[in-house]
């Protein structure tokens, strides 16, 4: 009989490197245009106050109110999901979906929100939003809201990236992950020519879906809504590594 080279379809619900590889590339499209979004407001810093030490901020009670919500209808049940506040969000009011289960189970529960979170608010957003606070902080926090969920589930996908890559190479990721060693599972995830493309590929369509459709062609292009070399660096300094992170994790635990 014939030897299957590839068992992943069989094994993961038709997931591939190739499927999973497209799905970030979708993803790409998500998180640029809801950071074309956010750059349509100032910095609004008022959201971000507190109080004191143990008030929440403006926006931290709307995404955690936000997530409450969501999670009633059953947002966290996917995998792809992951909560900023997991901790007391309610029970479901709908009957769960059942998704197929394709990730380990002690790999399933990381969760790298909270390091999400503080890059987003202390470094990211200062380089893509205008200084000023015009008031709209409601809008302003929904727009926040969808940047990081965007975020979250491309560099939580990082799991489903593991997963494939440990089913097509068992033998290589079992010895290092038997090994618990990172460096040389970093290595073995590794594909520079990969991230290359990913930061040429975001750069681009940063420039085609932030720029000003006019009917007149002879209207001058105005500056990009996002800079493109802003959401490079954001790929190249973030949102790999992150992900990278997140498949080291993933793996050092798949074989519990
Ligand atoms: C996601 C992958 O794993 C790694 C991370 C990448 C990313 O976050 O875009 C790209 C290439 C790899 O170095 C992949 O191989 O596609």
């Amino acid at each position: 009989m014939e030897k299957v080279a590839n068992t992943s379809d069989s094994d993961n619900n038709g997931l591939t490197l190739e499927s999973v590889r497209q799905s970030l590339i979708r993803q790409e499209d998500t998180i640029i245009f809801s950071l074309i979004e956010r750059a349509k407001y100032p910095f609004n810093s008022p959201l971000y106050d507190h109080d004191s030490l143990v008030s929440p901020s403006m926006v931290e009670s709307i995404v955690k109110d936000s997530e409450a919500l969501q999670a009633k209808f059953g947002r966290y049940e996917s995998p792809e999901e992951n909560p900023f506040f997991p901790d007391s969000l309610p029970p479901l009011v709908v009957p769960p979906h059942n998704y197929p289960q394709i990730l380990h189970p002690s790999g399933a529960s990381i969760n790298i929100n909270k390091t999400i979170w503080d890059i987003y608010f202390k470094q990211l957003l200062p380089l893509f939003v205008p200084k000023g606070d015009d008031g709209n902080y409601v809008p302003t926090a929904a727009c926040d809201l969808q940047c990081l969920q965007a975020l979250s589930r491309r560099i939580h996908y990082g799991k489903f990236v593991a997963e494939v890559k440990f089913i097509d190479a068992p033998e290589d990721y079992g010895q290092a992950i038997r090994a618990q060693d990172k460096d040389t599972l970093m290595k073995l995830l590794t594909f520079v020519s990969v991230e290359e493309m990913v930061k040429r590929r975001v750069a681009k369509k940063a420039m085609i879906f932030g720029q000003e459709v006019s009917l007149n062609d002879d209207d001058k292009k105005g500056k990009c809504k996002v800079d493109p070399s802003v959401v490079s660096c954001l790929y190249d300094k973030w949102v790999m590594p992150l992900t990278k992170l997140v498949e080291v994790e993933y793996l050092l635990c798949r074989l519990d």
